[in-house]
């Protein structure tokens, strides 16, 4: 029977596991508590003879760190897919995967409701200043800072999404429903798009930025968007515009969201990630229009489960099928 290797622990789909692999795989458990170990756990002869496929989760960082070169360089000669726990998979180089002709897939869909609802929130909190009222109560001070002036109805303002993938094209329904106006900027078009989702292509870009009382934003972290907000995108927004950022920190050029903080050209900010995590830039602390989450987007026990089920069942595929349905693009390219 195949051999299938869980790099982290499964908090919410144990039992369906069990199911899951009944007759088709043996599951075995990760086991090196370090990575030097785990490198020679992978030789030949060794714990992980033999594995065809791996599941790994964020929580396998803590004990054998990220799938960089160096790691899937030396994983077992045997393995063929890696079934990534989670919709970003930055952690995961997928270049040097595909240079050992390994398979790269990832959970999407599973976490737009509970992403799009978390950028929902950290934009609400953002044009309303809900977090820093918050704040004021606890320190026993009522709403003693408010500026009732300085804070933002919904209906009628402009959103503009950068990257309408699953979380994306989910935020623009919810908030299509205060209503507020829809933008988005792809590399292409999204054919599920609604036709009062308006798109901006590349030569567009600045003009979206202009009109948007918000950004939120919905791309991946890959060499190529790395600091893709940069200080130009961030002062072509108007004055007192808010980001928001659910995708992941290094998408941003988090001196230039600073500086903006700082001058006022920005309105506020919500964040959920940040580049450097569990660190958070001590900076962004001072700003009362900042509202920050500590990278929750998609911590609800019911997504976490939607998750594991559908990278175990990715995996599940892979070693009948060959294939699943959540090949990451890069392979497609
Ligand atoms: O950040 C969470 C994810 O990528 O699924």
């Amino acid at each position: 029977m195949p051999r299938v290797l869980l790099c982290g622990e499964l908090r919410w789909a144990e039992e369906e596991c069990k199911e899951i692999f009944r007759g088709i795989a043996e599951v075995v458990q990760l086991e090196s508590p370090s990575r030097t170990e785990f490198f020679a756990d992978c030789k030949p002869g060794g714990k992980y003879d033999g594995v065809v496929g791996i599941y790994r989760n964020n929580l396998s960082i803590g004990y054998i760190d990220v799938f960089d070169k160096e790691l899937v360089e030396h994983l077992p000669s045997s393995l063929k897919w890696i079934a990534h726990q989670g919709a970003g998979y930055d952690k995961v180089d997928v270049e040097a995967c595909k240079a050992r002709g390994i398979t790269v897939s990832n959970t999407p869909g599973a976490v737009d409701d509970a992403t799009a609802t978390t950028a929902l929130y950290l934009m609400i909190s953002a044009l309303r200043h809900f977090a820093h009222a918050e704040q004021t109560l606890c320190a026993g001070k009522w709403k003693l800072s408010h500026k009732a002036g300085d804070a933002h109805d919904l209906p009628g303002r402009t959103l503009a999404i950068l990257g309408l993938g699953g979380i994306g094209l989910r935020l623009a329904e919810l908030a299509h429903a205060f209503p507020m106006r829809i933008m988005y900027h792809a590399r292409g078009r999204n054919a599920r798009a609604p036709a009062w989702c308006e798109y901006f292509g590349a030569d567009r870009l600045d003009e979206m930025l202009a009109q948007a009382d918000v950004l939120s934003v919905h791309i991946p972290l890959r060499s190529d968007t790395a600091g893709f907000v940069d200080e130009r995108m961030i002062r072509t927004l108007k004055k007192g515009a808010v980001i928001v950022n659910t995708a992941r920190g290094r998408v941003v050029d988090e001196d230039a969201l600073i500086r903006a903080l700082a001058d006022g050209h920005l309105g506020g900010v919500g964040l959920d990630v940040y580049p450097n995590e569990p660190k958070v830039n001590s900076r962004l602390l001072q700003f009362p229009n900042a509202t920050l989450l500590p990278h929750m987007g998609a911590a609800t026990g019911d997504t976490m489960k939607k998750m594991e089920v559908r990278a175990l069942t990715n995996l599940r595929d892979f070693v009948v099928h060959g294939q699943c349905s959540d090949v990451v693009p890069e392979h497609k390219q």
